[in-house]
């Protein structure tokens, strides 16, 4: 038996999953989420499901009734995702903002420009004693063109709450809709998971694990 797990704080992720016809539990763990000095963006999200990962599946199986020898054999597909916005040079990572001069700081270098939301996903899948029998990585990318933004736009996004806790201190599934000229790639990976590709690698992971 497998038993899919979100592993995640995300409400727009939780929401994203239930949308598929699949049924999953939600076990997050917390992690340091720090940038590291010369570390590239896609670097940096795919080092973040891997630790999100290693403290989700840890904390899953201390948290596991102990084994008898009756017991059938358990399954875990933990499912890790990390979001972050990336600049036109390529280099420079948006993740949430820490305070409003962050976030205005990040919206004057996304206004009237073409920016990337990327994702990483990872797939875990491990057993009741917590030995990872397989992994897999996803990584997505979605260009997003903004509109010209001015300072009351600004400051009236910043009063309704709603940027605080998202990559480049924006919600495409929001009021943030309306800085949003176009976009190019998968929509729900700006969301915070690509879903059509996540459901895909689930089944490829489930149809594996059904071969060992
Ligand atoms: C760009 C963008 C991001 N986001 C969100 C998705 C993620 O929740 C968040 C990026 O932060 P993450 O660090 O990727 O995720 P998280 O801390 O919210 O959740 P967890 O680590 O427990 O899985 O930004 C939106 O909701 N809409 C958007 O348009």
């Amino acid at each position: 038996m497998i038993t899919v797990v979100l592993a995640s704080t995300s409400p727009r992720r939780q929401q994203l999953l239930a949308m598929a016809d699949l049924d999953f539990v939600i076990h997050s763990a917390e992690v340091d989420e720090t940038v590291q000095a010369g570390e590239s963006p896609q670097d940096y999200i795919v080092r973040m499901v891997g630790a999100k990962a290693v403290a989700a599946c840890h904390s899953l199986v201390s948290q596991m009734p102990v084994k008898t020898a009756s017991t059938e054999r358990q399954l875990f597909l933990v499912i890790t995702s990390d979001t972050i916005g990336v600049l036109p040079d390529g280099r420079s990572i948006l993740v949430k903002p820490i305070d409003k001069e962050d976030a205005f700081r990040m919206w004057q270098q996304m206004s009237d420009t073409e920016h990337a939301v990327w994702t990483a996903v990872q797939l875990t899948l491990i057993d009741e004693c917590g030995q990872v029998v397989l992994t897999d990585n996803l990584l997505e990318k979605t260009a997003v063109k903004f509109i010209a933004l001015n300072k009351a736009a600004m400051e009236d996004y910043w009063r309704s709450g709603e940027p605080a806790d998202k990559a480049g201190g924006y919600a495409i599934q929001g009021k943030g809709a309306a800085w949003v000229e176009r976009i190019n790639g998968s929509y729900s990976n700006v969301v915070g998971l690509p879903l059509a590709q996540t459901l895909a690698a689930i089944k490829r992971m489930q149809q594996q694990a059904a071969d060992l």
